[in-house]
């Protein structure tokens, strides 16, 4: 693309804002995690790079990310309002550069670039996210929206394209440049967005799991070289599936003329280390399609009735508490992909549940308090107010990210329908037959997707399931309480508000002590799903 583009006395811009790791096999397989994909990472040439919040969940992730990948991409990888202690000299320093300005390549293009995260208080405590409202206030950014030499500013970040963060950065620049055109480029809520600010500043968020390459034009940008006399750029979008025909059809090329020597020899580093790392390894395989959101919960399809009645009731269980009725409460967001009927493979694990956290508990804890608890989580939209702070108290952030985006679709009375989430391999069949996958409707119409789909099913799951593990059937007094620790901030104030006085991270003790749920998900399908030779896709 960049040759075709250049040829054509164009620029091309890659851009990349955040979130490569967790949910594959190939970031999380490895020990320690990453080390297969950076090596990948690294030989993309990526103009502008962020941080998403999958960066800082953990400690080892953000330091991973200072020593490895913002070194390999430091010119380029933009940190606005990100601090980390550094692992080596335990200082409090800027992740990477807070911005950066630069002139394209053909058409000398005078950019200012920033690299922001959205006011995400869920990072673990050696990195600091300053709130997105308070970082354009600081001398730096003032300095930088200032800039005299500039023809565009870009705004790359891990935030939603429709956000009060990125509405507070657009005012804080329109304030100073009132002509200045600015280009967003958004993410985190996993869904295909474009924002309309003004006739001169968009935004762009190209959706979830890298199933979206998002494409953006901008013609006819007033340079120091060709100044276009106060007209509005005009700004395109597409949202482009990503596969090889989607890229066979943009490069004009096919399968003998698309691939270049780098390109072989990137995929034949990323087959080696598949193959390192056994991610084809089948550990079962799965009867039925189970899916996260394109059934109604709870059903026979549903990932999370599956999990609530099959995974958690048969092997959740801690060696001390003997036989004591529990209940387990899991956040459904814990679950990252549908499972796809055929082979489980070591990537399936990783995909579904990519997760670290483990298991802790609260013992004696009266059944009917637990009911309470899972309709605050369930009920409520939020728990806490802001200062509060519990990963901002929204009880959605314990669904599945794009379900949060729905809710605000239908808040703002849209049709909740029109924005469907793709969980197949979308591409044209052989027989022109229409595949489903994303129907898009944004601020600027329903063409922006790139390949035509027809409409997928839609339905809300609650925040959180609960799983009854019992001898007997009948309700119990009292269970110990079992959670995914993810949940326990949002846990202890929904308690709270339940009339239970429990501080959850006081009093919670270690569960199955080691065990994730990935480990109970891979144990379930082996001891149940075994393969057999009609099975094996
Ligand atoms: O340990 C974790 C971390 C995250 N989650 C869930 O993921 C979303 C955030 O996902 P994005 O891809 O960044 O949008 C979070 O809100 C949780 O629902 C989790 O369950 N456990």
């Amino acid at each position: 693309m960049r040759e075709k583009v250049e040829a054509q006395g164009r620029d091309l811009l890659v851009i990349e804002t955040g979130d490569r790791v967790e949910g594959n096999g190939l970031y999380d397989s490895s020990d320690p995690k990453g080390l297969y994909l950076s090596e990948i990472l690294r030989h993309q040439s990526i103009d502008v790079m962020t941080s998403g919040n999958h960066e800082l969940y953990k400690q080892n992730t953000s330091e991973s990310e200072c020593l490895v990948t913002v070194h390999d991409f430091k010119d380029n990888y933009l940190a606005s309002n990100i601090d980390i202690i550094d692992p080596e000299t335990q200082e409090l320093v800027p992740l990477a550069e807070r911005y950066k300005t630069f002139t394209t390549k053909i058409q000398g293009i005078r950019i200012v670039a920033f690299g922001f995260l959205f006011d995400f208080t869920g990072n673990y405590n050696n990195t600091v996210v300053q709130r997105v409202e308070d970082t354009i206030q600081e001398e730096w950014f003032q300095n930088a929206i200032r800039e005299k030499e500039v023809d565009l500013f870009l705004v790359a970040g891990h935030v939603p394209a429709h956000s009060p963060e990125y509405k507070a950065i657009f005012k804080a620049i329109r304030s100073i440049r009132p002509d200045i055109p600015i280009q967003f480029f958004g993410g985190h809520e996993h869904i295909r967005d474009y924002a309309i600010y003004d006739e001169k500043a968009v935004s762009l968020a190209s959706g979830r799991f890298m199933e979206t390459i998002g494409f953006m034009s901008i013609d006819g940008l007033s340079t120091k070289n060709r100044p276009t006399a106060g007209r509005n750029p005009v700004f395109k979008r597409r949202y482009i599936d990503n596969n090889l025909h989607s890229f066979y059809h943009h490069t004009s090329s096919d399968k003998d003329t698309f691939h270049t020597e780098k390109g072989i020899n990137v995929s034949r580093l990323i087959a080696e280390s598949r193959t390192t790392l056994e991610l084809d390894k089948i550990y079962g395989c799965v009867p039925r399609d189970l899916w996260m959101s394109r059934r109604p919960y709870p059903h026979d399809a549903s990932v999370y009735t599956w999990l609530e009645q099959d995974v958690l009731v048969d092997l959740l269980s801690d060696e001390s508490r003997m036989d004591r009725p529990a209940v387990a409460v899991v956040n459904t967001g814990a679950i990252r992909f549908d499972v796809f009927k055929g082979s489980f493979t070591q990537d399936t694990v990783w995909t579904i549940s990519p997760f670290t956290n483990q298991f802790r508990f609260v013992k004696d804890v009266p059944y009917g308090k637990v009911q309470l608890i899972m309709d605050v989580l369930n009920k409520q939209t939020k728990v806490v107010r802001r200062d509060d702070d519990a990963h901002g108290g929204d009880v959605d952030a314990l669904a599945p990210p794009a379900q949060v985006n729905h809710r605000r679709w239908l808040d703002s009375e849209m049709d909740g329908t029109q924005q469907i989430l793709s969980e197949a391999l979308a591409e044209q069949s052989d027989s022109g037959e229409v595949i489903p996958g994303y129907t898009t409707t944004d601020d600027a119409g329903d063409d922006g997707d790139d390949t035509i789909h027809s409409s997928i099913p839609y339905y809300r799951v609650p925040n959180c399931i609960q799983a009854l593990i019992s001898a007997n059937e009948s309700i119990p007094e009292t269970a110990d309480l079992v959670y995914n620790e993810f949940i326990e901030p949002y846990l202890t104030l929904a308690a709270k508000f339940a009339g239970l006085d429990v501080d959850f991270g006081k009093e919670g003790e270690s569960y199955m002590a080691g065990v994730t749920m990935t480990d109970l998900i891979l144990r379930w399908v082996k001891e149940n799903w075994p393969c057999d030779d009609s099975m094996h896709i």
